[in-house]
């Protein structure tokens, strides 16, 4: 038990895939998993584990921000012994290259967040993903047929930015696109000796204003969760 997780001790599994929505949990809990148990459902960030292909996987909401996973990924990790943790979630893409529903694998994740700032480093800490977990998915997509974009992503702590142009500046330094999680969950697992990765599915382009259908993004979802299922566990 935990401030804000009510799981028993082993009820998680070593893997844990995190969606920000926690109705997105619940649907690939519903639609993915078999003999699936309800772990959590504090403040409803609904946590499930399950079993897929016999393989035993849990999948919990993040929330959006850096705050919210970095809460749940700090105990999932401190606390029930979580070892690998796979966002799975959407993002803005600001390079021009990515289509919509376009697949991102996140080696990094910059970030104009304070949030390391907890660390007292004398410097700038490069958050970045266990390639044990990028290598894994990376072959995963090509066992499905999808080609990923690996690269940079921009977590921000702001959605509606004051400066519309500011993601351009970004856009320079090659950053595929923008979400507000990947960087704190890989410092909690750079910090912490665990393994974290960040799937993205592009929902929406600040290059030509696109944005995805509803149906459309369930089905690029589906995608992404059998690309993340499909991995072989670290
Ligand atoms: N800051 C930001 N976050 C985005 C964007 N598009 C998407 Br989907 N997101 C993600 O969606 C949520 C905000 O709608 C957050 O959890 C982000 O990770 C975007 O253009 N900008």
């Amino acid at each position: 038990m935990t401030p804000h997780i009510r799981a028993k001790e082993n009820e998680f599994a070593k893997t844990v895939l995190m969606p920000g929505d926690p109705l997105r949990a619940k649907y690939i809990a519903e639609n993915f998993l078999d003999n699936v148990v309800l772990v959590n459902d504090v403040r409803n960030m609904l946590g499930y584990t399950g079993e897929y292909k016999g393989k035993k996987i849990s999948v919990m909401g993040s929330g959006m921000g850096m705050p919210s996973i970095g809460i749940y990924s700090y105990e999932l990790i401190k606390f029930y012994g979580v070892k690998n943790i796979v966002r799975v979630g959407s993002c803005g893409a600001i390079n021009e290259d990515l289509d919509l529903y376009d697949i991102i694998l996140a080696n990094g994740a910059s970030t104009n967040s304070n949030f390391q700032s907890t660390y007292k480093l004398n410097g700038i800490h490069s958050a970045t993903a266990s390639f044990e977990l990028l290598l894994s998915a990376y072959k995963s997509c090509e066992k499905l047929g999808v080609k990923p974009h690996v690269g940079n992503v921009l977590s921000s702590d702001i959605f509606y930015h004051d400066d519309p142009n500011d993601w351009k500046n970004w856009q320079k330094m090659g950053v595929l696109a923008i979400e507000m999680e990947a960087h704190a969950l890989y410092l909690n697992c750079n910090r912490l000796g665990a393994n974290g990765l960040t799937i993205l599915t592009v929902s929406d382009s600040l290059v030509t204003g696109e944005e995805t259908t509803a149906t459309e993004r369930e089905r690029s979802f589906n995608q992404m969760i059998e690309v993340a299922l499909n991995m072989d566990e670290a």
